[in-house]
């Protein structure tokens, strides 16, 4: 067959773009392998000179009628990643459920009470994180009653995760959050369309998911954004970071609570370390970037031996051996 020079710019330019491809791959892969150190170097060290309490006290706020599964895989896994105290503050109704889920758990029934932000307030000062939104619910009581708890968290400067139905709270209400650079969103899909929509008032670039999560940071004043997927995207608005850890096609519900409640954990890591350890970096996106992988390792090694009957507490019961393979062999 005769090869027309229009035939060969094309071979020419195929050449070129998967050099490129390769290039932009082979970075990645760098990239993500430098990201890992970085999170190794947050890693507190288990010394005999430590008490209870200092590698970490997390609040979730969530667990509601309908949901009493979320908050528990968040506050559970905060505590496997290495947390040493893990509450969760959840309605009336809800915490006896909770409870008997775990006996490791500290759970405050006062959500739904009428001095719910006062109860909450309480603790605030012995909380070194909170997560915000697993199985929180959309009543409008409620949501009313953790907007003040977030309102007083600001005030402290607590570092915070918004993930859930906490995300549906700041979506309807945008200034609860601008700005404010301590906290790190953890939209699934839907959640990161709902959002950006809010904020940038536009249908949101599909094809461009690093652009389109970069934009919502900047946007709401480089608060770190994560947007869930079959690559995790992580913006602190300057820079932007992608997760392609191994995982699983198996997609049971609950793997988002189990990031979340993991990041609560690592971002007070992160944060407490120093700027030393993470070499400047942005301890959001360190933090954010190893509750990522985690998760997705998690996932990885539950698919192995349970398949398509894989579940949520599957995954949880690989945190410790995922977070060794990870992050300190
Ligand atoms: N065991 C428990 O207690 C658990 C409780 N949970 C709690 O549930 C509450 C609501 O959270 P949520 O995530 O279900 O709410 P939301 O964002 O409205 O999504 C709803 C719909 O959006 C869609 N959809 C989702 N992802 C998509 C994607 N990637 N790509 C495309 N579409 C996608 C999908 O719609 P469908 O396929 O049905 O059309 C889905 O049904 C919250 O409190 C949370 O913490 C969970 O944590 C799970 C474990
Ligand atoms: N298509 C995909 N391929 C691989 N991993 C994925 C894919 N979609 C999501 N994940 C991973 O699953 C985890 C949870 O993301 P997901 O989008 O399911 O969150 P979610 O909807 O908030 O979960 P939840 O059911 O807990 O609310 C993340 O670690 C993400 O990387
Ligand atoms: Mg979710």
């Amino acid at each position: 067959m005769a090869v027309g020079p229009c035939w060969v710019a094309v071979r020419a330019c195929q050449r070129v773009l998967k050099r490129t491809f390769s290039l932009h791959k082979a970075q990645a892969i760098k990239d993500m392998e430098n990201t890992f150190q970085l999170v190794r170097n947050i890693i507190p060290p288990l010394t005999t000179k430590k008490h209870k309490g200092q590698d970490g006290r997390i609040g979730i706020v969530g667990g509601s009628q309908e949901y009493t599964g979320a908050p528990y895989f968040a506050a559970i896994s905060a505590l496997k990643v290495g947390a040493d105290l893990s509450h969760v503050f959840c309605t009336r109704e809800a915490a006896p459920v909770i409870k008997s889920y775990s006996p490791e758990l500290i759970v405050h029934p006062v959500l739904d009470s009428p001095d719910a932000v006062g109860e909450v307030e309480k603790w605030l000062p012995r909380l070194h994180a909170l997560v915000v939104g697993p199985g929180l619910g959309r009543d409008d009581v409620l949501l009313g009653n953790v907007k003040g708890i977030l309102e007083a968290s600001k005030a402290r400067g607590i570092p915070i995760v918004i993930d859930a139905d906490g995300l549906w709270l700041i979506t309807q209400q945008l200034t609860l959050i601008q700005g404010y650079r301590k906290a790190i969103l953890t939209p699934n899909h839907v959640e990161f369309s709902r959002l950006s929509e809010a904020v940038l008032r536009d249908p949101v670039d599909s094809g461009d998911r690093r652009g389109a999560v970069l934009r919502l940071s900047q946007a709401l004043g480089n608060v770190t954004v994560v947007q869930k997927g079959e690559q995790d995207v992580i913006s602190d608005g300057e820079q932007v970071l992608e997760c392609s850890q191994l995982g699983s096609n198996r997609r049971c519900g609950g793997q988002g609570d189990l990031l979340s409640g993991s990041l609560g954990v690592l971002l007070h890591w992160a944060l407490h370390t120093g700027p030393e350890k993470t070499n400047g970096f942005s301890p959001f996106l360190v933090a954010a970037f190893g509750a990522c992988a985690l998760t997705r390792q998690c996932n990885h090694q539950a698919f192995q031996k349970h398949g398509r009957s894989t579940t949520t507490t599957d995954m949880i019961a690989e945190i410790g051996s995922a977070f060794n393979r990870l992050f300190e062999t």
